[in-house]
């Protein structure tokens, strides 16, 4: 990967997006920013070019909409200064199962997770012919807690999570870095979005905080970076249980509880 590769960052015309933007242009990153709102896009992108002197792209689109989505994968697909991905665009939906129309939990899964892997798929194999290039998803801890009551939301970002991992392990040793980024509940127009007021929360992360942290966590080469987990031990702990199963999986025979006597 070049020094200071072009990053392309979806959804960055607000909250965790637009400081991806910031903090990469401050790091004397070129930048492409995807979104629908074009006038926030050029807002931003007339500032940074002035601020940090780095050049800046607009690509609006709407990453539901299979043929704008077609744009940006073609742009991460031709674009060789293009080094980072940030996989970030995304919503959450206010409700329960039975509240939310159909209509509205398709349009969120093509949003959080069909996107998401479709921009991955998209650049993969030119990182990996070049063997640098970093994606960056943004996820969330709401994937690992079923307990929040966000099921489709949640479910979008244990795709995401897992996506992560998984490409992880395949595109780490050709070189590829892949992170998973978990927030918590931050800051952002998202919470309005969903019709719930952010202030109702017990405890809320800045923005730029937790774009900091996950920045961190990029550096170090994290795979997975949960910023509000106080204790990296936890994860560590959960990660290795989880892996303790795995080699228990292949069996010929069904578990004992599960054997109906005859
Ligand atoms: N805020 C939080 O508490 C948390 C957020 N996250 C995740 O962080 C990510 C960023 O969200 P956040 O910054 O909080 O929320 P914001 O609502 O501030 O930002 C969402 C961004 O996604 C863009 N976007 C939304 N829909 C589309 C679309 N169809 N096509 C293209 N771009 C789209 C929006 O731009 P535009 O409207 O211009 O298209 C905007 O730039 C999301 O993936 C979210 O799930 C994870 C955990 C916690
Ligand atoms: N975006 C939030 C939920 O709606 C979260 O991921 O915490």
């Amino acid at each position: 990967m070049a020094e200071n590769p072009t990053v392309l960052i979806t959804g960055a015309s607000s909250g965790i997006g637009a400081a991806y933007a910031e903090r990469f242009a401050r790091r004397g990153h070129d930048l492409v920013l995807v979104a629908r709102n074009k006038a926030r896009l050029e807002a931003l992108s007339t500032r940074l070019r002035d601020e940090a002197s780095v050049a800046v792209d607009i690509l609006q689109a709407d990453v539901t909409n299979l043929d704008d989505l077609a744009a940006v994968e073609t742009r991460l697909r031709d674009d060789h200064r293009i080094g980072i991905l940030v996989n970030n665009a995304g919503a959450s939906l206010g409700g329960t199962f039975v509240d939310q129309a159909t209509n509205d939990v398709a349009q969120l899964i093509a949003l959080n997770a069909t996107a998401v892997a479709r921009l991955a798929s998209a650049v993969a194999p030119r990182f990996i012919e070049s063997g640098s290039g970093a994606i960056i998803n943004v996820s969330s801890v709401v994937g690992l807690a079923p307990e929040f009551g966000m099921s489709v939301y949640g479910a979008t970002k244990a795709f995401v999570t897992f996506l992560s991992q998984g490409l992880s392990l395949e595109l780490g040793p050709k070189g590829v870095y892949v992170q998973a980024v978990l927030p918590a509940a931050t800051r952002t127009e998202l919470w309005e979005l969903a019709g719930i007021d952010v202030d109702t929360l017990p405890a809320v992360m800045e923005v730029d905080e937790l774009v900091d942290a996950a920045l961190a966590g990029f550096d170090r080469r994290e795979t997975v970076t949960i910023p509000p987990l106080h204790d990296a031990a936890q994860w560590e702990a959960y990660h290795a249980a989880r892996q303790t199963m795995i080699p228990g999986f292949a069996q010929v025979r069904a578990a004992e509880r599960y054997r109906t006597a005859v």
